[in-house]
């Protein structure tokens, strides 16, 4: 016989659980109101429980034995706490708690609240990189955008102008730089903190880049080191110019001690898994998921310091994103199109390009959920599952179904790609420089 009783607050502290020091309170409060179970004998709970020391309490409140004991019970052979009962149990158990604790714990707090907070935003003149600007300047954000060509950055200028949330109190602004050199990368962080009344951005977005797609041997050697130095140098030189910025250590009475500061990379799903025709600028980016990826560890370092040193610290603590997505129809993508060779369309068949203001959205909502790798499509998070690697994972129950099931897709896909490449050749043998096929 199974009997419920719900504790409330006010209980617990009758309990005295709120006067036991240590780890105990933290553990009892999300478990406030719960049901416990008694033997049928005893009839008077609440006063048993009241009497019951603290410890005991905590040693009979065992999710997976009172699942089990319910599941037990329901076959009407009470106490039997199989094995397998209390398996199933406590995995049940687990995916309850991990649900709530996703629906009530840090998830839904916002973890990217740009509201009068400035931010830089590289790439900001086109593409992904002026809709991130836009949609971040109608959540309330002070915008910087740089790029090379000016025309384009107070086009942008002007566009944020229209769509921000507080136009009395916004200040938006552009700087003309070339990022592939880093003289330039620490002219603008240090412009921007001019600009901003001497205090530093709180937010870096590197959306600055684009791909010359063709295949290793037809593209010239320099080119491949452009597209190293347009995709990965502006994200490197521009993260060190910051993280330059944001970790030079002051004393406690200069540490920020609400606001944490974003560095965000953006990335390719052919970081994940690459693509015939790709090879000037996969590397490049799978370089960029490789610094973020070592930056995300090494910043724990000065996290620890800000939080927990008592001496000089950085000024705030600092998260790491990177944001991975699939074709982004943007000005951009059209260029690439040009020397893009047909197998390449071809392989990339599947992907549906998406409008840049559809990418910033998934992805700013992203950054609000506190993620780390963020995917902006379901084609996306598979390529992103069969490769996660190292990296630290947004969740860990839903990134390892993610990882289980993509690596069974993936087990498919890249023979599939190679075949499709070697039924390419064997129709249509070597194509001519341009990418099209040779008659
Ligand atoms: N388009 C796509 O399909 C995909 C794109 N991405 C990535 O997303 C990001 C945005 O792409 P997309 O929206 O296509 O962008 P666009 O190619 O449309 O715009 C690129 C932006 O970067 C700026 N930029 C380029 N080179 C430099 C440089 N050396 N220094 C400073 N600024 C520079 C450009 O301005 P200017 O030329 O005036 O300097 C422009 O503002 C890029 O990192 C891209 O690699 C990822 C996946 C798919
Ligand atoms: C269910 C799982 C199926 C998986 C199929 C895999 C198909 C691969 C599609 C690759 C698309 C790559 C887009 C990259 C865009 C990009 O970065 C460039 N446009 C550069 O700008």
């Amino acid at each position: 016989m199974l009997r419920s009783y719900t504790l409330e607050r006010q209980k617990w502290s009758d309990l005295g659980y709120f006067r036991v020091t240590g780890l105990l309170p933290q553990v009892c409060l999300p478990f406030r109101c719960c049901a416990f179970h008694f033997e049928d004998n005893q009839q008077d709970a609440p006063a048993i429980l009241s009497k019951m020391d603290p410890r005991e309490l905590i040693a009979r409140f065992h999710p997976p034995q009172l699942l089990s004991s319910f599941f037990s019970s329901l076959y009407s052979s009470y106490n039997n706490t199989s094995t397998p009962v209390l398996g199933a149990s406590t995995l049940i158990c687990t995916i309850i708690v991990y649900t709530i604790a996703k629906m009530f714990g840090p998830g839904s707090r916002n973890e990217f609240n740009v509201e009068g907070q400035t931010v830089v935003i590289t790439g900001g003149s086109e593409g992904m990189g002026r809709a991130v600007a836009l949609e971040l300047s109608a959540k309330g954000a002070n915008v910087v955008v740089v790029a090379r060509t000016v025309s384009k950055l107070v086009t942008a200028v002007n566009e944020m102008k229209t769509k921000a949330a507080n136009k009395f109190k916004q200040k938006f602004h552009y700087i003309s730089a070339d990022l592939t050199d880093p003289a330039e990368c620490e002219r603008v962080i240090a412009e921007v903190t001019t600009w901003n009344s001497g205090a530093a951005p709180d937010v870096v977005w590197c959306c600055a880049g684009f791909s010359r797609p063709g295949f290793f041997v037809d593209v010239p050697i320099q080119e491949h080191r452009q597209q190293m130095d347009t995709v990965y140098w502006t994200a490197a030189n521009t993260a060190h110019a910051t993280l330059r910025n944001w970790l030079e250590p002051v004393l406690p009475s200069a540490q920020m001690k609400t606001t944490r500061r974003h560095l965000i990379f953006t990335c390719s799903t052919l970081a994940f898994v690459p693509i015939t025709g790709y090879s000037p600028y996969s590397p490049a980016k799978a370089a960029i998921r490789s610094l973020s990826d070592t930056l995300s560890q090494e910043i724990e370092m000065y996290n620890g310091a800000y939080r927990r040193h008592r001496g000089a610290a950085p000024a705030a603590d600092v998260r790491i994103h990177t944001v991975f997505p699939m074709g982004i129809l943007s000005p951009g993508f059209d260029n690439e199109e040009k020397t893009k060779p047909e197998l390449t369309k071809k392989l990339e068949e599947a992907d549906k390009p998406q409008a840049p203001a559809d990418v910033a959205k998934i992805a700013i909502s992203a950054l609000e959920r506190g993620e780390y790798l963020i995917t902006t499509n379901f084609i996306g998070s598979m390529m992103k599952g069969t490769s996660l690697g190292g990296s630290p994972k947004n969740s860990i129950i839903g990134d390892t179904l993610l990882s289980c099931l993509s690596h069974l897709v993936f087990l498919q896909v890249i023979p599939d790609l190679r075949n499709k490449a070697f039924t390419w050749g064997k129709r249509n043998g070597l194509p001519s420089a341009n990418g099209t096929p040779a008659s």
